[in-house]
């Protein structure tokens, strides 16, 4: 990235992910309106924003979760337009969850057999699915038990998943998602409802993922968080990229600091004394439970 100018929509030397001209209205309200945007191979890209900026709804777009209004986007050169979440997984880009209640009352191991499925969704889990597994089973079993192993979460293997901790549970939503062997991951607040505690394990496991060579696109409101781990960051405001460059360039970028303040103008008590959105650990999920490891 050495040498990449630090100026929305600015061109990577090997993007894994490009997009042009995305949008997304809902009734008068345009809520993602991206010129474009590349995503370098290899990085941990963090995607940040104010409430409402539309970071959550270009994820679903980008990842076949909701229809774009117009533009198109490619993923290693393929065109993803149109494409269901399933068959986006299936090509290598898959994105976390936070787990639902159905997932919630499955056990670990089996919450990781499921997401071996490629984001099918857990209606299509059940006899059916096991029935049809039969031949794949093993080697499902053996790639979910590495990947419970690498996340220290195999002695919970037999374990509800809803009786992890809010950091335990983060921990299994990434590993649900390297089941299919992406080549990039896309985190939805990853750190969100995690003890202070696991933290650093968590940024850790997500460091580790781009060592080895996975690109990682991040949604985070934590700022010490996204200004410790980030190759690069992207900067959406009302649905449009306002900046996006390096840590520090952002750091110091005013169009962003105005983005946040004016995002907290009509709250009361907020000040806008701090570009950090102020929301992270805020899911409800099980924080404070933590029990690390
Ligand atoms: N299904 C929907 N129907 C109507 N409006 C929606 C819908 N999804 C999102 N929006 C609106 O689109 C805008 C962008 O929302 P989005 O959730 O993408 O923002 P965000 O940056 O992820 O916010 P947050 O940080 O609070 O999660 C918001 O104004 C939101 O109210």
């Amino acid at each position: 990235m050495a040498g990449v100018e630090p100026r929305p929509g600015v061109a990577k030397p090997d993007p894994i992910l490009r997009a042009s001209g995305v949008r997304r209205s809902f009734g008068g309200l345009t809520a993602v309106d991206v010129g474009h945007l590349e995503v370098q191979r290899g990085t941990i890209t963090a995607l940040i924003g104010p409430n409402g900026a539309g970071k959550s709804t270009l994820f679903n777009l980008l990842t076949g979760f909701d229809r774009v209004d117009a533009g198109e986007w490619s993923f290693e050169g393929r065109r993803l337009n149109g494409m269901p979440g399933h068959k986006v997984a299936r090509n290598g880009m898959v994105r976390t969850f936070q787990l639902t209640k159905a997932l919630t009352r499955m056990t670990v191991l089996d919450n990781m057999l499921l997401a071996a499925q490629g984001q099918m969704g857990e209606r299509f889990f059940g006899s059916f699915l096991r029935w049809q597994w039969a031949g794949q089973e093993q080697d499902n079993v053996r790639r979910a038990m590495e990947l419970l192993e690498r996340f220290k979460l195999d002695t919970k293997k037999d374990d509800i998943a809803g009786s992890l901790s809010g950091g335990q549970r983060k921990l299994l939503e990434m590993a649900r998602s390297l089941m299919v062997n992406p080549s990039m991951v896309m985190l939805d607040e990853p750190m969100a409802g995690v003890n202070p505690a696991l933290v650093q394990s968590l940024l850790g496991h997500i460091t580790a993922l781009r060592d080895e060579g996975m690109t990682v696109l991040f949604v985070e409101h934590d700022m010490d968080v996204i200004m410790g781990i980030s190759d690069w960051i992207v900067v959406l405001a009302q649905g449009q990229v306002i900046a996006e460059g390096r840590p520090d360039d952002i750091r110091s970028n005013e169009q962003v600091i105005d983005a946040y303040l004016g995002a907290h103008h009509d709250e009361p008590g907020s000040g806008g004394e701090s570009a950090d959105a102020g929301n992270s650990g805020d899911d409800g999920t099980a924080a404070g439970q933590e029990e690390g490891r």
